[in-house]
C-alpha cells in the first residue's frame, strides 16, 4: 500500500493528490503534458521538495510533518525516460553501482540472474553510448533491480523506444512485476502503452487525480474522459487453438476472437488491444465475409464525440468494447441503445499475461 497526500505549490501549477494505492500489479498514471505526472513521481521518490505532505509506503513513513527519508533509503528503483545511464562507464560498471547501492532485503537478485533475465550479456563490455534506446533502457531497469527495491517507478520508460523494441520490453517488464513481485508504478501519455501494461491506472488532469480504477475499465467508458477518437479497449482472453493458417483462436468472454500470431500456448491468458476506429459496425450476422472476428454485442451506450462522429460502447458479456463510428452511419442504421449489433474487426494487438 502506498498512501500520499502531497500538496505542491509552483508558479502557474499546483498538484494536489491524496491517494492510496493497493500497488500490487503495475499501476500507470496518464494524462494530457503538463498535467503533473512527472512532478507525482518525483514527490513520490523524494526528488522534490514537498514541506507539509506525507507520504506512507507498507509501514514506512517517507514523509509526515518534520520527519523526511532521504531518496536514497526509500528503496526505490527510479527509471527516468533517457536511462540516465553513467555515460563514462561501460555496461558491466553501470550494473556493478546498483549492487554496491543496494538496499538491504533478504531477496537480493544477483547480477547473473539480471543479466541473464534482461539478455544483455553480450552488451557488458560496450561503452553505453553505443547502446540503442532498447539496449540503454534494459542496462537501466538491471541496475535499478540490482539495487534490491521494493517498488520500481519508471518515467515514460518507452517514450525513447521504437514500436519494435516497445513490443519487446513490455513482457518483460510484466515478467518483473510477476517473477520478482515487484510493484511498478509507471507513467505515460501514451494509451496504448496503458492498455498493453498497465492493471490499474491513476488519470490527472490539471494538478489532480481525476479518475483511477482497473485499465480495463477506464479505458472502455463511452462517457469516460478517454471517450475520444483514439478510444480503444482491452479485452481479456485465453488462448483456444493455435497453428492452423498461422494464426490463434481466443476465448474471450465466450466469443471467439482470432489473432495473426502462432507463438502461444492453448490455455495461456492474453491481453486484446482493439483500436475503437478497427471496428465496423453490422446488425446481421453476416457470415460469408472476409473478416475473421465478428462479435455479438449489446449496444450500451452511445456517445456523441462531434457532429461527425460518435463512440459505441458494446457489451460482450463481462467485458466491454468500444466502437468509433460516423454518425451518418449511426442514423442509417438506426442505432439506439438495447439493441443487438455485430462487431467486426480486422486484426488485434495482444499482449501475453
Ligand atoms: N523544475 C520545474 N520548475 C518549475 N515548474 C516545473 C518544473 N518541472 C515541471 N514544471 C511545471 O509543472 C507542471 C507539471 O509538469 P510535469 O512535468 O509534472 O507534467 P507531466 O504531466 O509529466 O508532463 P509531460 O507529459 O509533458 O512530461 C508543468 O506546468 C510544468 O511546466
Amino acid at each position: 500500500m502506498l498512501s500520499f497526500d502531497i500538496h505542491l505549490e509552483r508558479s502557474g501549477f499546483t498538484l494536489s493528490v491524496n491517494e492510496q494505492l493497493q500497488l500490487v500489479d503495475i499501476t500507470g498514471i496518464m494524462g494530457p503534458s503538463g498535467c503533473g505526472k512527472t512532478t507525482l513521481l518525483r514527490c513520490l521518490a523524494g526528488l522534490e521538495k514537498i514541506p507539509g505532505s506525507s507520504i506512507q509506503f507498507r509501514d514506512v513513513i517517507w514523509q509526515r510533518e518534520r520527519q523526511y527519508l532521504p531518496a536514497d533509503q526509500r528503496q526505490v528503483g527510479y527509471i527516468f525516460q533517457d536511462g540516465r545511464l553513467f555515460p563514462h562507464l561501460n555496461v558491466r560498471d553501470n550494473l556493478t553501482y546498483g549492487v554496491k547501492r543496494r538496499h538491504p532485503s533478504s531477496n537480493h537478485l544477483t547480477p547473473d540472474e539480471v543479466i541473464d533475465w534482461l539478455d544483455i550479456e553480450a552488451l557488458l563490455a560496450r561503452p553505453v553510448q553505443s547502446l540503442s534506446g532498447g539496449q540503454r533502457q534494459r542496462v537501466a531497469i538491471g541496475r535499478a533491480l540490482l539495487r534490491s527495491p521494493q517498488l520500481l517507478m519508471m518515467d515514460e520508460p518507452m517514450a525513447a523506444l521504437d514500436w519494435a523494441a516497445k513490443v519487446r520490453i513490455i513482457p518483460r517488464l510484466r515478467e518483473l512485476n510477476r517473477r520478482f513481485h515487484l510493484p511498478v508504478l509507471f507513467v505515460s501519455h501514451d494509451r496504448e502503452e496503458m492498455a498493453r501494461l498497465a492493471d490499474d491506472m491513476l488519470l490527472m488532469s490539471n494538478g489532480q487525480i481525476a479518475d483511477k480504477g482497473a485499465v480495463h475499465w477506464l479505458l472502455s467508458q463511452a462517457q469516460g474522459l478517454l471517450a475520444d477518437d483514439h478510444a480503444l479497449s482491452v479485452l481479456d482472453g485465453t488462448v483456444r487453438k493455435v497453428g492452423d493458417y498461422g494464426v490463434s483462436e481466443l476465448d474471450v468472454d465466450g466469443c471467439e476472437i482470432v489473432v495473426d500470431q502462432d507463438d502461444l500456448e492453448p490455455g495461456q491468458k492474453v491481453r486484446v488491444v482493439v483500436q475503437a476506429a478497427d471496428i465496423s459496425i453490422a446488425l446481421d450476422d453476416v457470415q460469408r465475409i472476409s473478416i475473421q472476428n465478428r462479435l455479438r454485442t449489446t449496444l450500451e451506450d452511445i456517445q456523441e464525440l462531434d457532429d461527425k462522429h460518435c463512440l459505441l460502447q458494446l457489451r460482450l458479456k463481462e467485458q466491454v468494447l468500444l466502437a468509433l463510428i460516423t454518425q451518418r452511419a449511426r442514423h442509417k442504421l438506426a442505432l439506439n441503445t438495447g439493441m443487438i449489433v455485430y462487431a467486426h474487426f480486422k486484426a488485434a494487438r495482444l499482449e501475453v499475461q
